[in-house]
């Protein structure tokens, strides 16, 4: 802890403070004051690049250095803030996109100076890292040479390897000038150096090899460490005559013959080492004295590990081949394709050594070693079997009960049962009351549809529920999630909803009318038929009122029935199929229904939905266009009052209008992927993402749409509620005074003036006329007040004093004393003469 507080110490030296003081971004700003200081490139640069520029010190500095309207332009991995005076992008500088932009900032400038401060992540290999950089370097070369104008300077950051001879060897190449620096600000414990190229040549032509790095670095690719090369192609490795390769610090290495028999990783051994011994050290190693007398222990084998790096592909083999046999010996478990060139005639072999082995009790110590792990392994498999072996079972129960569940089908569409034994028999296996299980039978739909005879359907729909079932299982984890997933979603609506007063809106919507839904207009089939779905909901509502006890079940439950029990012919009133069998019950024998008095009240409430749509009110109506629902109510003359606020709609509408579509073609293109969908179960945040992405796309008319525009923009022309309602007022008003001053009027001219007397003809006119004035007077504008307002305090000083609207007068103490003494004075003055 306290080294790494001295180094972190160490770290934040004088430049680092400096830099901060100075307000630029990192302290390699110094480097680079320091560099121009010597070589004074900056002053001289009217155009200038900065190749991995971010936090951009180095573009601080140009741009503070560098003439006024010079054009600075830095790149880098990282974005970089904003600079005065800069141009900066984000780009890869080993990118041809990188030099795209560049170019297009450029346009037909050539670069004075290009500066280079790259530096990939250091800290993990020495050696592939210094590579990396070195490979930055010559892609900044690279667009060096592409942007640089003749005579244009290169500077750039290289860290030290053998390598750095050869880039600056490529330096000389394309420069005049080359000069490798260190200057005071780069500490002196980093590798960096750097190198100003100036004078540059520009050549015509530049071989693309020249800048290269596999060309130009070509022996550090091949320094990387590939022992299977070294093992199954030594004969193409190159000797290297200088010594020992870089990072290979270690000048010789050697390990016992039987850590390579007993390792996991042979290829690297023989690769990597120089020799495998016999030596027997200190206390004796018992599995290399074993080994030492294995008669697979050859003079040739003993030869060949004295040397590891003589050896070509021959005798690797036949080392890995004696290491496979000498493992066989001692019971190790065997890869069973670990070297496909381990011989099968090698088993053989096996059986004659045993003895050898045993004498050394070598074999007993390496089995007892290896038993457990096979103990472990053998009761594993075990578990796994039985494993299977229930789950099989548990299939196997499954489908046996799918096969009983399409015997009963078939069996009801022979009519040999009724529909509540299938749901009383589907739910009884599921150990779940039976009688409210018909849940399960509904949910699939198998009821409805037998009844329109999709018997083929349900088979088949039966065995995908038996896939499922099996996939079931795997799901847990998945269930376990997803409601995690649930929770999420419903705090992030919560959340949502606390900002989004429209979202807060819509909840509360779908709170309060589950039934209705975000979904287009789905054609006329529910409302325009029979009403079926609303009359299903009105018999919940029913059965909800009476059964108290299961509400969900008890829905669910009657709907079926209903659905299935047979249909007498039409529907009566106003009752749906669903309504009218529900009634059939022996409950509401005795009770008279009033079918027009449900008709009537039927009828209100469809007025109130009406009402409540919004068709006069805009704002709903709008509401409504947003959410793009559609509203078929019934006005109170029982003509259907049919609100067409979508284009699909109206597109629709036309069509049927003009016969250029049938209802039973209607009725076809309404069969969707999106009329029969089974949302229960899924998760909420999937629904709401449903219903807004995936909709049925309708076909619109461009007349449709302009129609409904028109629509629209008359009703948001219309004025609002209030606004109508006041000029209703004034209206009503002026009518009342007009009846009154009428009544006055018809009463002077037949009577005697209220019993004074007989008027003259004259009088009469004059009172008449007397009344129209006043009158006129009452229904004149009045002239708006003065608001009379008290200088000082919050009003004191000038301009309008906050919350008084329209005309204001100030008034002080002052003025008040004033304007008397005007007025007394005035006074006295005319007393005088
Ligand atoms: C030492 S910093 C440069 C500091 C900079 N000269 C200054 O004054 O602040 C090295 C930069 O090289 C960038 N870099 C490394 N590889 C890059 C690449 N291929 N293309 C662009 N930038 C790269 C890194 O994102 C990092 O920001």
């Amino acid at each position: 802890m306290a080294i790494q507080k001295k180094h972190a110490k160490a770290r934040l030296d004088k430049y680092y403070y400096l830099a901060k003081e100075k307000g630029y971004r990192a302290r390699a700003a110094f480097k680079l004051i320091q560099l121009n200081k010597k070589y004074s490139f900056l002053q001289q640069s009217k155009c200038l690049i900065d190749l991995c520029a971010a936090p951009g010190s180095w573009l601080q500095v140009a741009a503070e250095t560098m003439p006024v309207k010079s054009l600075i332009v830095g790149v880098d991995l990282a974005p970089i803030k904003p600079i005065p005076r800069t141009i900066t992008f984000q780009g890869d500088i080993t990118t041809d996109k990188c030099r795209a932009t560049i170019r297009g900032h450029l346009k037909t400038w050539k670069a004075d100076t290009v500066i280079h401060d790259g530096a990939p992540n250091v800290g993990t290999a020495w050696v592939q890292d210094a590579f990396s950089q070195n490979e930055l370097v010559l892609s900044s070369l690279k667009l060096a040479t592409e942007f640089l104008a003749p005579q244009g300077t290169f500077v750039t950051k290289v860290f030290r390897s053998k390598d750095s001879a050869k880039l600056e060897w490529i330096f000389k190449q394309l420069f005049a000038k080359v000069e490798q620096t260190k200057p005071p600000s780069s500490r002196n414990v980093s590798a960096e150096t750097f190198y100003v190229c100036r004078g540059f040549k520009a050549p015509k032509h530049l071989d693309p090899r020249f800048l290269d790095p596999k060309h130009a670095f070509a022996e550090v690719e091949e320094a990387a460490v590939n022992n299977e090369a070294r093992v199954f192609n030594p004969e193409k490795k190159k000797r290297k005559r200088e010594g020992y390769e870089e990072g290979d610090w270690t000048q010789f290495s050697e390990a016992a013959a039987s850590e390579f028999v007993q390792t996991q990783d042979p290829i690297q051994m023989l690769g990597s080492l120089n020799r495998l011994h016999f030596r027997q050290e200190g206390n004796g190693d018992i599995a290399l004295a074993a080994l030492d007398k294995l008669p697979e222990t050859t003079e040739e084998i003993r030869l060949c590990c004295a040397d590891l790096k003589v050896l070509g592909r021959k005798e690797f083999k036949m080392l890995l081949r004696w290491r496979l046999k000498a493992r066989e010996r001692f019971g190790f478990r065997q890869k069973k394709s670990s070297n496909p060139a381990a011989p099968s005639a090698e088993t053989t072999a096996a059986g004659a050594a045993d003895d050898t082995a045993a004498e050394n009790g070598i074999v007993g110590e390496e089995v007892a070693m290896v038993e457990p792990m096979d103990e472990e392994m053998r009761l594993q498999e075990e578990i796994q079997q039985m494993k299977d072996q229930q789950s099989k079972v548990k299939r196997k129960e499954r489908r046996r009960e799918n096969e009983r569940k399409q015997k009963e089908i078939t069996r009801m569409q022979m009519n040999m049962t009724t529909p509540s034994e299938i749901g009383i028999d589907a739910a009884a296996p599921m150990g779940g009351d039976a009688t409210f299980r018909l849940k399960d039978v509904e949910k699939a739909g198998i009821a409805r549809q037998i009844t329109r005879g999709r018997m083929h359907h349900e088979v088949e729909r039966a065995k995908a529920e038996e896939v499922a079932d099996e996939e079931e299982e795997e799901d847990e984890v998945g269930d376990e999630l997803e409601a995690q997933l649930d929770s999420l979603y419903e705090s992030y609506q919560e959340r949502k909803e606390d900002r989004d007063t429209k979202a807060r809106a819509k909840r509360v919507r779908k709170e309060t009318n589950p039934g209705e839904s975000d979904d287009e207009f789905e054609g006329f089939d529910k409302a325009a038929d029979e009403g079926a779905e609303t009359d299903a909901s009105s018999d919940a509502d029913l059965i909800e009122d009476n059964d108290d006890d299961d509400l969900e079940t008890g829905v669910e439950d009657a709907a079926l029935l209903n659905d299935l029990a047979p249909k007498d012919g039409p529907r009566q009133g106003a009752l749906s199929g669903r309504a009218a069998s529900f009634f059939q019950q022996d409950i509401f024998r005795d009770l008279e229904v009033d079918n027009d008095l449900d008709d009537e009240a039927h009828l209100d409430h469809e007025a109130d939905v009406g009402r409540d749509s919004g068709i006069d009110d805009p704002e709903s109506s709008k509401d409504d266009w947003e959410e793009g629902t559609q509203r078929v109510t019934e006005a109170k003359e029982g003509r259907p009052n049919i609100n067409i606020i979508t284009a699909e709609a109206m597109t629709l509408a036309h069509a049927l209008a003009t016969g250029q579509v049938t209802k039973q073609a209607l009725e076809d293109d309404a069969f969707t992927k999106f009329s029969h969908r089974d949302v229960d179960g899924l998760p909420e945040w999937f629904l709401d993402d449903e219903s807004k992405h995936s909709r049925q796309q309708r076909p619109i008319t461009a007349e449709a749409a302009a129609a409904i525009k028109e629509k629209f923009r008359a009703l948001n022309a219309r004025p609002i509620k209030k606004v109508r309602e006041a000029k209703a007022r004034k209206t009503l008003r002026a009518a009342r005074r007009l009846e009154k001053l009428r009544r006055k009027s018809e009463g002077l001219a037949e009577g005697d003036g209220d019993g004074m007397g007989v008027f003259s003809e004259k009088d009469k006119a004059g009172q008449i006329a007397k009344l129209m004035a006043k009158a006129k007077k009452s229904g004149a504008k009045r002239k708006p007040s003065v608001k009379v307002v008290v200088a000082g305090g919050a009003n004191k000083g000038a301009g309008r004093p906050r919350g008084v609207k329209g005309k204001y007068k100030m008034v002080d103490k002052r003025l008040k004393k004033d304007v008397r003494g005007e007025k007394r004075l005035a006074k006295k003055m005319k007393g005088k003469k």
